[in-house]
């Protein structure tokens, strides 16, 4: 049985590992992968769990080994998502879930078609800004590097093929656990695992479960 890849982007600030821990909460059978960065560390953040915290030469040979599904330079630094975790769970059966910038997205789109992918959008610039200096890990110009780039990210929205609009927090996870659940029922990815469907058999009953 293989998994589906959901992939979530958006502006940094707009709420994507926010609506992420409180998805992943509540669906079961859905792993996070956590991506590669050369990014300092936060003082909250822990390794392995938030990111694998590389420096440059470490990534770059990574990058020469082909370790990565997808890579970029976002916000001047460099993030990658581990190729081996992702194929490994996929194969498994498990969902896994990617929160990449627009240009990983772009590439994933081009080696995943049946990726679901989902643009996490902020209510307005002026909240999106209020968020990045209320959660305050970013230097004045980090920060407004951040909110140049997002202006850049939203035009990418419809190449994706979900939108949600983080106002409330609670929704915006309902939302996501909706889109996830939701994919899991279409009867194209069902087929796949018709296999696993042993109702006509004698004796047998219906194992058809999604993930939540
Ligand atoms: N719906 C919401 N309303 C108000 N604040 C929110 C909402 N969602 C998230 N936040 C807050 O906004 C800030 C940014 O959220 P978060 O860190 O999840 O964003 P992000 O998209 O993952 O950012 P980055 O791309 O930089 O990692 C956090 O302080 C979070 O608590
Ligand atoms: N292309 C990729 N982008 C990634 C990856 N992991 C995270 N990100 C994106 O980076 C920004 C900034 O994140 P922050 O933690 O420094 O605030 C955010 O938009 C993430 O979506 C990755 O593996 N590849």
């Amino acid at each position: 049985m293989k998994g589906i890849l959901y992939v979530i982007s958006g502006p940094s600030g707009v709420g994507k590992t926010s609506i992420i821990e409180g998805t992943l909460k509540r669906v079961r059978n859905l792993v996070f992968s956590v991506s590669y960065t050369t990014r300092k560390k936060r003082p909250n953040e822990i390794e392995g769990k938030d990111y694998f915290f590389v420096d440059e030469s470490t990534f770059k040979s990574m990058i020469e080994r082909d370790e990565f599904l997808e890579w970029a330079v976002v916000h001047g630094n460099y993030y990658g998502t581990p190729k081996k975790f992702v194929e490994e769970n996929l194969q498994k059966g498990f969902n896994v879930l990617l929160d990449i910038d627009v240009q990983g997205a772009m590439t994933v789109m081009k080696k995943v078609k049946d990726a679901v992918y989902i643009f996490i959008a902020p209510p307005s610039f002026d909240e999106l800004k209020q968020r990045l200096i209320k959660r305050g890990t970013e230097n004045e110009i980090d920060l407004q590097r951040r909110l140049e780039d997002a202006k850049k990210e939203l035009s990418y929205i419809p190449k994706f093929q979900y939108i949600i609009v983080n106002v409330n927090l609670n929704e915006s996870i309902d939302q996501l656990c909706s889109i996830i659940v939701a994919e899991q029922l279409k009867v194209e990815r069902f087929i796949e695992r018709l296999g696993e469907y042993r109702i006509f058999e004698e004796g047998g009953k219906a194992d058809a479960r999604c993930g939540a």
